[in-house]
């Protein structure tokens, strides 16, 4: 009997045609990407090879990329396809960059997927790292992909089989006791100023790799059709697999870098241990596409009626300056 050779992937690839060197940071999550300038004039191969590595990887890293301001972050941005703005947070400075900062009082530290409220939430999230603190403020990602495909099969069949609500309205006290009033008042003023609840599939279908992925997070308040109890016992029994390390990157970040993630094969969370030192990210994030489950269903607005379009923005004129009070 011959045993086929044990094919170990290389920690770096070149890409032939851009030349871009890609380098694994975990075995199933992350990777650096060198040798390209990331902004609005970048080659189609280039283009193509960072959208596959990011698909490939679920969160990809540049580092050194100090000349992007607004709006060459937003010019590359479209380059992955449309830059959309928040559908509650008015966009800084009236451009489709939202403000990640930590004179808002706001915090990600909720594993969460950006916008899951909405039912055609963002497809990828590009963050860059504008002011950092001296110590802290790292952020991790976990690949959905693989915390799905490490359940054994009977979970995978339930999983598959559940539906969620998703809702930007939760008790913000219970969740983060710590929050100051302004972030509290943000969060009730701004971040719910319209009231979503999305039921989207348990196992999104990824519409470009075909992959199975988790779609939970910090915005989901219960499972359609099963009592509250139970609903958070299978919440948490879904969730403990994506916050498992093996499927986590945690990245320390360093002024002028950039990290993209593919925001329907992740989610992410901002670690809260930086005092009151200055943190200031910038966040770009591309449309996506209606999740479909594996049984063909699509997820489905419950309210408001229709998603309305937000009222500021760089198509009204706006120009707000603003935060997101909190994770998404
Ligand atoms: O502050 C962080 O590290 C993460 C922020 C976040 O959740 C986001 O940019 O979507
Ligand atoms: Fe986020």
């Amino acid at each position: 009997m011959t045993i086929a050779p044990e094919i170990t992937p290389a920690a770096t690839t070149t890409d032939p045609e851009s030349g871009i060197r890609i380098t694994r940071v975990n075995g199933r999550i992350g990777a650096v990407i060198s040798g390209v300038r990331l902004g609005g004039d970048l080659d189609p191969q280039t283009v193509t090879a960072i959208r596959d590595a990011i698909i490939a990887h679920k969160v990809v890293f540049f580092r050194g990329q100090d000349h992007l301001d607004e709006e060459r972050h937003e010019a590359f941005g479209r380059l992955l396809g449309t830059p959309i703005a928040h559908p509650t947070v008015p966009s800084a400075d009236g451009r489709y960059s939202l403000a990640i900062d930590s004179d808002h009082g706001a915090r990600a530290n909720q594993w969460h997927t950006d916008v899951t409220f909405v039912p055609a939430y963002p497809a990828f999230s590009i963050l860059r790292a504008a002011v950092l603190p001296p110590y802290g403020g790292n952020t991790l990602w976990s690949n959905t992909a693989a915390a799905y495909a490490e359940l054994p099969e009977p979970l995978r069949i339930l999983a598959d089989s559940l539906r969620a609500v998703h809702s930007n309205a939760y008790d913000y006290l219970a969740v983060r006791p710590e929050a100051t009033s302004a972030a509290l008042e943000q969060y009730h003023q701004v971040f719910t100023s319209t009231k979503f609840l999305t039921e989207h599939p348990v196992v999104r279908v990824h519409p470009e790799s075909g992959e199975r992925t988790l779609l939970l997070g910090n915005f989901v308040q219960r499972i359609a059709d099963v009592p509250a109890q139970d609903s958070r016992l299978l919440i948490e029994l879904f969730q403990r697999h994506i916050e498992r390390p093996e499927n986590t990157v945690r990245w320390q970040w360093q002024v002028g870098d950039v990290a993209i993630w593919d925001n329907r094969a992740t989610q992410h969370y901002g670690v809260d241990d930086s005092d009151d030192h200055d943190r200031k990210l910038r966040r770009v994030t591309i449309d996506g596409d209606v999740p479909v489950g594996v049984d063909g269903r699509s997820s489905t607005l419950l309210h408001p009626s229709e998603v309305p379009a937000p009222a500021f923005g760089p198509a009204s004129g706006a120009s707000t300056a603003a935060a997101a009070p909190s994770a998404g």
